[in-house]
């Protein structure tokens, strides 16, 4: 049985004036264990695939299934992550990555042997993600990579079997973005978590995929998925491999015709010549 199932799935959002077939006829099996990556224009259905996923948004038409069981709200084996880190600026980075487990505990949901438990796994997670000499800074005292960097955390806390995650690195800078995907995959390798991420950056989608689903616009519906032809662990060189940069440009390039958008190629050539005579 695979992990999550998308069946036929449609989404409609209902507008005054007209509504947006966000999402139209989308299916995807994605096995256990797996780390998918979704690509594709602004606008074609990629956070609305995902939240529906999370079980924030519900589909229109169609099934989606994690574990065989239909989806209809969030679930505790489904965590999310977003660009913005969210985290709890009053409370330290250890307690931030400890705050779903003390809302359970406040509900007595957990019993108190539970705790020790939750503070070890708290442990190992900052472990993991390489902020143990910050466990007491606050938020505001991190970089924008610290930050997510916890917020990572905080979502594996619970050991949720699958990761969702939306643009997680779109607001860092390109050196923390590298460190963060290798961190990322570290993460998968350690927790043996389903990864579903969602990115505008192609480099980042080949780099992080065992496959790439390219989504295209108006309706939004699945274009084409691609195994990438990349050995498990993945290093940095392989952006440089002729298969990584034949496949980065090929997405990119039915990206760029779903868009429409083509390089102005006599622009740039009469740009050039002024400068030239400039
Ligand atoms: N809550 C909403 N109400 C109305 N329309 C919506 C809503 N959320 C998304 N849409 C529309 O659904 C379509 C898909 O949006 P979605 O945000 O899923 O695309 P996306 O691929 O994630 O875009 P981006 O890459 O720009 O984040 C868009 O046309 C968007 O305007």
């Amino acid at each position: 049985m695979s992990k999550l199932n998308i069946q036929n799935v449609g989404k409609i959002f209902e507008r005054a004036a007209s509504p947006t077939a966000a999402l139209e006829n989308v299916s995807l099996e994605i096995q256990e264990n797996e780390f998918v990556t979704i690509v594709g224009a602004s606008g074609c259905g990629k956070s609305t695939l995902l939240r529906i996923l999370a079980g924030l948004e519900f589909r229109t038409s169609g099934d989606v299934l994690c574990d065989g069981a239909s989806i209809n709200s969030p679930g505790a084996e489904r965590a999310m992550v977003f660009q913005h880190y969210s985290l709890f600026p009053w409370l330290t980075v250890i307690e931030n990555i400890k705050f779903s487990r003390r809302l359970q505990i406040n509900r007595q949901q957990i019993s108190s042997s539970d705790v020790e438990v939750a503070s070890g796994r708290a442990d190992a997670l900052l472990g993991l993600i390489g902020l143990d000499k910050v466990r007491n800074a606050y938020p505001n005292q991190l970089s924008g990579g610290m930050q997510q960097r916890v917020a990572i955390a905080r979502a594996l806390m619970g050991r949720p079997s699958v990761l969702l995650m939306d643009e997680p690195f779109g607001a860092l800078d390109s050196q923390t973005r590298e460190v963060m995907h290798d961190l990322i995959l570290h993460i998968h390798r350690v927790e043996k978590t389903t990864i579903v991420f969602v990115t505008h950056d192609v480099e980042e989608a080949v780099y992080l995929g065992q496959r790439v689903v390219l989504m295209q616009p108006r309706p939004g519906r699945i274009h084409s998925i691609y195994p990438v032809p990349l050995a498990a662990q993945r290093t940095q060189e392989m952006k440089h491999t002729p298969d990584f940069r034949a496949l980065r440009a090929e997405i990119l390039q039915r990206i760029r015709e779903s868009t429409g958008v083509s390089t102005d190629h006599d622009m740039l050539d009469k740009l050039n010549r002024a400068q030239v005579l400039g």
